[in-house]
């Protein structure tokens, strides 16, 4: 028998305008994930367990002897007996495209009180409730099967961070005997399969779906990224973590958060009584600010913490060997195979999870050796006597965290390809240039995502911070064609130099207009040093 269709695989990233999954898998080898098995559920227990969550019952329209058989907000996407989430959006009405849905045999529909006066909405029994969004979350657990509350999950947030993080964290859990899964950015593991990921966070009815899988796989612990929006959204609503974790927070999303305290107020709901223990990374004023408020085991690179770093040897070949101190006079060494001071504080954030969990930090340092991220600090070597990078610092925090490491790690120069997505953050874009011109010795000013906006604006406004910048020391070009940009940079490589890549990492496609081109910025780097190793 063929595998049933995952929709957990595939989901519409941007929209109406069709299916753009954002996070391809790094080896662009896809597994098939199946959702896990639904628990037919009565909508009187649907009723029941969003008015518990949400401390407002649901208002329902018609027979409420109904049962549903899985969820989805979708419309595309809907099977027989699912409840249909009919959610309002910034582009869209879900219930503009209840007609699908109840086409598609949707056996109910949650709503909020707009939606519910849409003619087709109310063919089936519907649930009118004032955050749709919110009932949605505990909606998809129950119709799941409650599956966060089977394992030990695992969920960091922060501004930078995650997806590294995540990936320490899973080798932590498994080289101390967990079973493991992960979802992030990059893609969902478990078990040994990948499926690619359409967004850091997925939408409710997907995450529960992939937490319900990963229970019957037997994963015991599961490392999952938490985005802002995903906090927001209320994505991560029923569900319950282990543990919750913070790297940092910096200037991002100002396009979706109107000020840098609404973008921490989403982030701190992870630290709102949904997970067990805290770990909070106290390196910035505004990790110290969480630790303040919520009760928390705390980490840091460079002050008192409960977990801090000593002995810290960077070596030649980008890896770094230091000594933890934990809580309990607990000392453990490690071994870290990424570079640069941040990744120290990442793997601190996982190992004080992985013991938040109760997992012997010697063992769960054992499995930091060897870690290797997609796209994050990723080394492209075919033999020529520079370093080539390619990273996903595609927001100024990490921008700077980068070159700042990548100067400290090569005694030639930095040579940076750089730009910034289209439809997203606009304030990041002067910064990110400025950065650049300032951290670099020659930069490439060049296209990201530009998605539906003009590249050519998107590049100005990266130039004038680049022009603008105090004590800007690179020599700055455009270079509108990436590839053409990487070419460039690999030319102009000397020995002992760097060329760095950044901000599009694992991603394979570049995003214009309604179209994905394929592009890899490794495949693409790879090329360029084996036609010109200099
Ligand atoms: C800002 C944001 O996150 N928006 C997400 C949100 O959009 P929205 O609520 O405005 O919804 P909408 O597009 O107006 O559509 C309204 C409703 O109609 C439904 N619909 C819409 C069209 C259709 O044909 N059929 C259909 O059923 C949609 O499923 C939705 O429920 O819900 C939509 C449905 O899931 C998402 O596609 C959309 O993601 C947008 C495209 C996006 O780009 N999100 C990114 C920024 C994101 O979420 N990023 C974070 C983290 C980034 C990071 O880590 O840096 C992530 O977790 O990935
Ligand atoms: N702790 C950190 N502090 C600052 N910069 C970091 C840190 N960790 C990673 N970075 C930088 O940020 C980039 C993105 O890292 P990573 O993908 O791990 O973070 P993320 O939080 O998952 O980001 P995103 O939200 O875009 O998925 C890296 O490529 C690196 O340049
Ligand atoms: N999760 C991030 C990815 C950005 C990646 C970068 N390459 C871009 O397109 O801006 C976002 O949706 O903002
Ligand atoms: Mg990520």
């Amino acid at each position: 028998m063929p595998p049933a269709p995952s929709r957990t695989a595939v989901e519409p990233d941007e929209g109406p305008s069709g299916p753009v999954p954002s996070g391809d898998g790094p080896t662009g080898q896809e597994d098939v994930i199946r959702p896990g098995t639904v628990v037919p559920t009565s909508l009187e227990a649907l009723v029941e367990r969003i008015t518990a969550a949400t401390g407002e019952a649901p208002e329902v329209r018609g027979e409420v002897d109904g049962t549903t058989t899985g969820a989805t907000l979708r419309a595309g996407e809907v099977r027989r007996g699912d409840l249909f989430a009919a959610l309002p959006g910034a582009r869209a009405h879900g219930a503009d495209f209840a007609d699908q849905a109840l086409g598609r045999g949707a056996a109910a529909v949650l709503t909020d009180p707009a939606g519910a006066t849409r003619p087709a909405v109310g063919t089936v029994p519907v649930l009118v409730h004032p955050r749709p969004r919110e009932a949605l979350g505990p909606a998809s657990s129950r119709i799941y099967g409650d599956p966060s509350s089977h394992l030990a999950l695992l969920g960091v947030t922060g501004t930078s961070g995650k997806t590294t993080t995540v990936y320490l964290l899973e080798a932590a859990l498994a080289a101390a005997g967990a079973t493991t899964g992960l979802i992030g950015t990059v893609e969902t593991r478990m078990r040994g399969r990948r499926v690619p990921s359409a967004f850091t966070t997925p939408e409710a009815p997907d995450l529960q779906a992939l937490l319900a899988a990963m229970v019957e796989q037997d994963v015991t612990h599961a490392a999952m990224e938490v985005s802002s929006h995903a906090l927001a959204q209320d994505r991560v609503g029923g569900t319950a973590y282990a543990v919750g974790a913070f790297t940092n927070l910096s200037a991002e999303h100002l396009d979706f958060h109107p000020t840098m305290e609404d973008y921490f107020a989403a982030k701190a709901r992870l630290f709102d009584g949904r997970a067990q223990r805290h770990v909070v990374c106290v390196d910035d004023a505004w990790g110290r600010h969480l630790a303040g408020m919520v009760e928390a085991t705390t980490v840091s690179t460079t002050g008192e913490a409960d977990w801090t770093v000593a002995d810290l040897v960077a070596h030649p070949d980008g890896t770094q060997s230091f000594h933890v101190h934990g809580p309990d006079g607990l000392e453990v060494p490690v071994e870290l195979a990424l570079p640069g001071a941040f990744n120290v504080a990442n793997a601190l954030v996982a190992l004080a999870c992985g013991h938040a969990v109760g997992l012997d930090p010697v063992r769960l340092a054992g499995g930091l050796a060897t870690v290797a991220v997609p796209g994050r600090m990723q080394r492209v070597d075919a033999g020529q006597p520079f370093l080539a990078i390619v990273d996903y610092a595609h927001k100024p925090a990490a921008v700077e965290a980068l070159l700042t490491t990548l100067r400290d790690e090569v005694s030639g120069r930095v040579l940076t390809v750089l730009g910034c997505g289209g439809d997203r953050d606009r304030e990041k874009r002067p910064v990110m240039g400025a950065l650049a011109a300032q951290l670099s010795d020659l930069v490439w000013i060049t296209d990201d995502n530009p998605r539906t906006e003009d590249p050519a604006a998107i590049r100005a406004a990266m130039l004038d911070g680049a022009h603008r910048a105090e004590g800007a020391r690179a020599i700055v070009a455009e270079e509108g064609d990436r590839r053409a940009a990487i070419r460039a940079a690999v030319a102009a490589a000397r020995a002992g130099d760097v060329v760095v890549v950044a901000g599009k990492g694992h991603e394979l496609g570049q995003k214009v207009g309604a179209e994905v081109v394929p592009f890899s910025d490794v495949d693409e780097l790879m090329t360029a040093i084996r036609e010109d190793p200099a």
